[in-house]
């Protein structure tokens, strides 16, 4: 991921199986512990959990003789074929209709419990872990690397994770604090609170929760005589999924709990409940969907939300990139370019490669428009056709190094250089190009210092970089 890649808002289609039938009467361990005043959990803490959701609800004595129940009592059984719409659905953004489909009840949750070593669940379970596991009263002094609460959908993620090599290993840290997080022109942001150099690592953290990038397409106790629009199905699917979310915050730390709901949440009027607009709001993706075909071994995109990482504003001239290690199963993010001390630091939610109208459209879910220096300056899409170019003349790369070793034609990459520097924009891929043109060119000219220079470059620029790719 990167400034070439975007965020991973979860507007993401979410394209997968049922994950949970519903039909499967699990045996109810329920552990109720209470650990704020509005969120519990259903299973101990130090456990593994999955949470299936009964299509039968709980009804209260009288309630069939209501003119609602009237209108639902055919409610959709087990047997009968989840809703026909399609499961790719697109999240709504904005203020948009929030009405629940008439006469669906949210389903309740049985809840198994698995010991924490297990990675083995049922087809499509849906599992609540804490990674690296936890053991009961274990406290962040104990622990400074914190711990990640993770859904995941199916139990492929968690053995790929666990049996990474060198997992759970420390999270990396940089010599020294390199960064604040406080007031910004756009709410809170993160600072540098020194000068820090292309490639340095700025913060590694480990993730508050992690949890699939999309909405999965539960099935839902509908009337069968009701037909509920898409945006309503998408609606009482939020609605599950929240409650999935709800026990992964139950499981927290108190500590982490606070800092996760302490995040902005820019999704207030479109039915994500407070977690899932939150995930939204703040979430990077970590684990890229990969094939289609994978889907149905549980090969799902999942999205991470963090303490501090996720203060960091966007701008389409970021200066900060980042990266996740599944070993320390924790993100790195570092300087792309020169940062000064006390300058904010930007990541980029959207694609920097892209002209200034689809970034926008992509940052729409966000709830802002940009207004960075790129943005705002209508030559920019221009600046960027040419920069793209600028590295595809294929006399560039053949004649930088001249033959005889008499011609320097160097210029042409120094200079755009330059341009890139100026604009902000060494986070595109065409400035390592050119640092990349000019080791080679400076190498067969023999000019020894400027090949170090530019070697001691290329690392640098490829450090930060790789964090976003
Ligand atoms: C991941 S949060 C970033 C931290 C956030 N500023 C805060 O106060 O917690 C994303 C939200 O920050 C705001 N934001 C980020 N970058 C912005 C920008 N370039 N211009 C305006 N608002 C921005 C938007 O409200 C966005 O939904």
């Amino acid at each position: 991921m990167l400034s070439s890649t975007p965020r991973n808002e979860s507007t993401s289609h979410y394209e997968s199986p049922g994950i949970s039938d519903g039909s499967q009467s699990m045996h109810l361990m329920i552990h109720l512990i209470v650990k704020h005043p509005t969120l519990t959990t259903d299973c101990s803490l130090e456990k593994d959990c999955t949470i299936e959701r009964s299509l039968h609800p709980i009804m209260k004595r009288g309630f069939l003789n209501t003119k609602r129940a009237k209108r639902s009592v055919e409610i959709r059984g087990p047997d009968t074929p989840v809703e026909p719409v399609p499961i790719k659905m697109k999240l709504p953004i904005g203020k948009v209709d929030t009405t629940l489909p008439e006469g669906y009840v949210p389903s309740e949750a049985i809840v198994k419990e698995y010991d924490s070593s297990t990675t083995v669940y049922p087809d499509n379970a849906c599992i609540c872990t804490t990674l690296p596991s936890r053991s009961f009263g274990d406290t962040l002094a104990d622990n400074p690397d914190n711990w990640t609460e993770c859904l995941f959908l199916g139990g492929k993620q968690k053995r790929e994770i666990v049996s990474t090599p060198g997992f759970p290993s420390p999270v990396p840290r940089p010599p020294q604090v390199r960064h604040r997080i406080g007031p910004s022109r756009f709410g809170i942001g993160m600072f540098a609170t020194r000068n820090i150099k292309m490639g340095d690592l700025i913060v590694s953290e480990r993730p508050l929760l992690v949890s699939p990038i999309a909405v999965p397409p539960l099935p839902l106790n509908l009337p069968i005589s009701f037909e509920p629009t898409l945006l309503q199905i998408m609606q009482a699917r939020m609605v599950e999924h929240e409650k999935r979310l709800e026990n992964c915050l139950g499981r927290m730390l108190p500590e982490n709990r606070a800092a996760f709901l302490a995040l902005h949440n820019s999704h207030t009027e479109d039915g994500s409940g407070p977690i899932f607009g939150r995930i939204r709001t703040n979430g990077i993706g970590i684990i890229e969907k990969t094939k289609k075909s994978d889907l149905d071994a549980g090969d799902y995109g999942y999205t991470a939300v963090f303490d501090a990482i996720s203060r960091i504003n966007h701008s389409c001239a970021p200066n900060a990139a980042y990266g996740f290690t599944m070993a320390s199963f924790s993100s790195q993010l570092r300087a792309i370019r020169d940062i000064k001390k006390d300058e904010e630091i930007f990541i980029a939610y959207c694609s920097t490669s892209e002209p200034t109208a689809e970034r926008q459209a992509s940052l729409k879910p966000y709830g802002f428009e940009c207004t960075c220096s790129l943005c705002s300056d209508p030559t920019s899409d221009a600046l960027l056709a040419k920069i793209k170019e600028s590295t595809l003349e294929p006399s560039v790369w053949s004649y930088n190094r001249d033959p005889k070793g008499n011609i320097d034609r160097t210029q042409h990459s120094k200079d755009w250089m330059a341009t890139i520097e100026a604009s902000g924009q060494q986070g595109l891929k065409e400035y390592g190009t050119h640092i990349s043109m000019l080791i080679a060119a400076s190498a067969g000219l023999g000019r020894m210092g400027e090949y170090r220079k530019y070697k001691e470059m290329s690392e640098a620029w490829y450090l930060g970089r790789k964090s976003s790719m």
